[in-house]
């Protein structure tokens, strides 16, 4: 049902016209004639014409010298490289690598799914799928160093059914045509490659990636707790970001996607989205946080804040103490008032948390990060 938020939220969506065609050109074929040759050996002439003939028989010598010629012109013409035409190599061997070509193929098939599908919720899958992402990656910890995006273990029961992940089945289904089309990429780079579309798609800044994280069994399950609980204090957030190794700036930054998306009573208990355009990554979650007035709501779900000019908008307490704690309420003020100081301190942030605990140096040996093209661009 497209309440009037979700109109807002659409007239707000860029389309995506000159979505670039994802399917490569067949490889053009080797073009170098390969004429039959049969080799003759010269013991073969001789056996075949008998000795006499061949001594002192001039045709006989021209004829031989003419099979020589065409003997080393066939040798050429079968040890010829496509890459002395100018045409690509053949490819080798072994496993396939993928390279960043490749990537950008799952991204481009991730963004054209967000176009396609666009009857969800506000108008888009992404707000749900950077919330996995961010799940995905929120349970390490950097003591013990477990956890984090690498293994995608919120795949099997004892995580995905922690209350903290309720409603991200969403974003696993959406995905799953995804991996069954690209079945060389792991779950865990790829729920952590949606992120990084939906973050670009959704017009917020570009996300360095790289791959490397491996899928792990059901073993590596994280214990339930990990996850902000949205209820708690200023004391609560230090303790979980703090874990994971983030600083209060860095804690404000993330916390700026709650500019996407919304709160579900059938999830959370929470009810209604943060900001007017929940489907387009702006810094208004800090700029309605400093400029509103906000109180409590009255209702029998779990304790949260309403705007009071129009009482359609929320914020979780957990979002409040981000303007009442000192430390916090510093970095609110500076991205309320610049959106590029907003996306560039965003941008870092995520990076980090996408990687945390990853092993690249063991799996990929990609070392540089990736910028994807976004649909638009
Ligand atoms: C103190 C920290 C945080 C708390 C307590 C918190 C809590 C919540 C809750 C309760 C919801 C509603 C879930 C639902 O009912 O569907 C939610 C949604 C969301 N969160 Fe957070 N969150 C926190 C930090 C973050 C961070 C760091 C990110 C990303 C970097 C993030 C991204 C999102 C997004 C995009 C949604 C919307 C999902 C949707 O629309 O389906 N959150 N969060």
């Amino acid at each position: 049902m497209a309440t009037a938020s979700r109109s807002f939220t659409r007239a707000l969506r860029t389309s995506t016209p000159n979505f670039r065609a994802t399917a490569t050109r067949p490889a053009r074929r080797f073009a170098v004639p390969q004429q039959p040759f049969r080799q003759h050996s010269r013991r073969g002439y001789a056996s075949e014409n008998g000795p006499d003939k061949y001594e002192g028989n001039p045709k006989g010598l021209i004829f031989g010298a003419g099979a020589l010629l065409a003997a080393a012109a066939g040798y050429g013409v079968y040890t010829l490289k496509p890459e002395w035409f100018g045409q690509p190599a053949k490819a080798q061997k072994g496993p396939f690598q993928p390279k960043f070509e490749d990537y950008q193929k799952v991204y481009d098939a991730v963004a054209k799914k967000l176009q396609d599908e666009d009857d969800y919720d506000d108008g888009s899958y992404g707000p749900v799928l950077l919330r996995l992402a961010w799940h995905a990656s929120g349970t390490y910890d950097a003591q013990t160093n477990t956890g984090g995006s690498n293994g995608a273990t919120m795949r099997f029961a004892p995580e995905g059914d922690h209350g903290a992940n309720a409603g991200l089945k969403a974003a696993r289904d959406f995905l799953t045509p995804i991996k069954t089309q690209f079945p060389w990429i792991t779950y865990s780079d790829l729920w952590i490659l949606a992120g990084v579309c939906a973050i670009q798609e959704m017009q917020g800044p570009p996300i360095p990636y790289r791959p490397g994280r491996t899928d792990r069994d059901v073993s590596f399950c994280t214990p339930d707790g990990r996850l902000p609980d949205a209820s708690k204090d200023h004391n609560h957030i230090r303790a979980i970001f703090g874990r994971m190794g983030f600083d209060d700036r860095e804690m404000v930054a993330l916390s700026g996607a709650h500019a996407l998306g919304r709160c579900h009573t059938d999830r959370s208990g929470y009810d209604g989205p943060w900001t007017f355009s929940p489907t387009v990554l702006t810094n208004d979650y800090f700029k309605l946080l400093v400029e509103e007035r906000w109180g409590w709501k009255k209702w029998n779900g779990p304790k949260q804040f309403e705007d009071s000019k129009t009482r359609t908008l929320m914020m979780l307490p957990t979002d409040m103490v981000l303007v009442k704690d000192k430390g916090f309420r510093a970095h609110v003020e500076r991205y309320a008032k610049d959106n590029e100081v907003f996306f560039r301190e965003f941008k870092e942030a995520v990076v980090k948390l996408f990687e945390l605990g990853v092993p690249f140096e063991k799996t990929s040996g990609v070392e540089e990060r990736w910028v994807f093209k976004s649909s638009f661009e």
